[in-house]
């Protein structure tokens, strides 16, 4: 995949949609050069931080990450970079573990931290 343009799903609990933000800032020009899609608040947040085209699906309670593990299972993303709040309960924690669960499942690069995306990115 390196070198290839590849189709990037971006996620970030509330917590962590600053972070999220941060990390694409900073790496807005690699970024460019892929595809992005987003849960409904995170995506908005990317685009008005970054300036970059960010597909805009569901908010994550209401249908999103599930629509990020369908493009999962039908090979429409490759990478998923899902800055997960570890000290928050989540209304909808079963879509976030079946979303986790077809990243897994369908070996595709999962990122859950900063440190992760970094490696991640910087391999594609
Ligand atoms: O809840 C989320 C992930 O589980 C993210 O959804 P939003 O980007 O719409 O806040």
């Amino acid at each position: 995949m390196e070198g290839e343009m590849a189709r990037i799903g971006l996620v970030a609990h509330d917590d962590k949609k600053d972070d999220l933000c941060r990390w694409a800032e900073a790496h807005r020009d690699k970024l460019a050069r892929h595809q992005l899609w987003g849960t409904g608040t995170t995506g908005s947040r990317v685009m008005e931080a970054t300036g970059l085209e960010v597909g805009l699906l569901k908010s994550g309670p209401l249908g999103g990450d599930q629509q990020l593990g369908a493009m999962i299972c039908e090979g429409r993303l490759d990478v998923l970079v899902f800055f997960i709040d570890p000290l928050s309960a989540q209304p909808h924690d079963v879509d976030v573990k079946a979303l986790t669960r077809l990243a897994t499942l369908y070996d595709v690069p999962l990122a859950n931290n900063k440190s992760t995306a970094d490696a991640v990115l910087a391999a594609i």
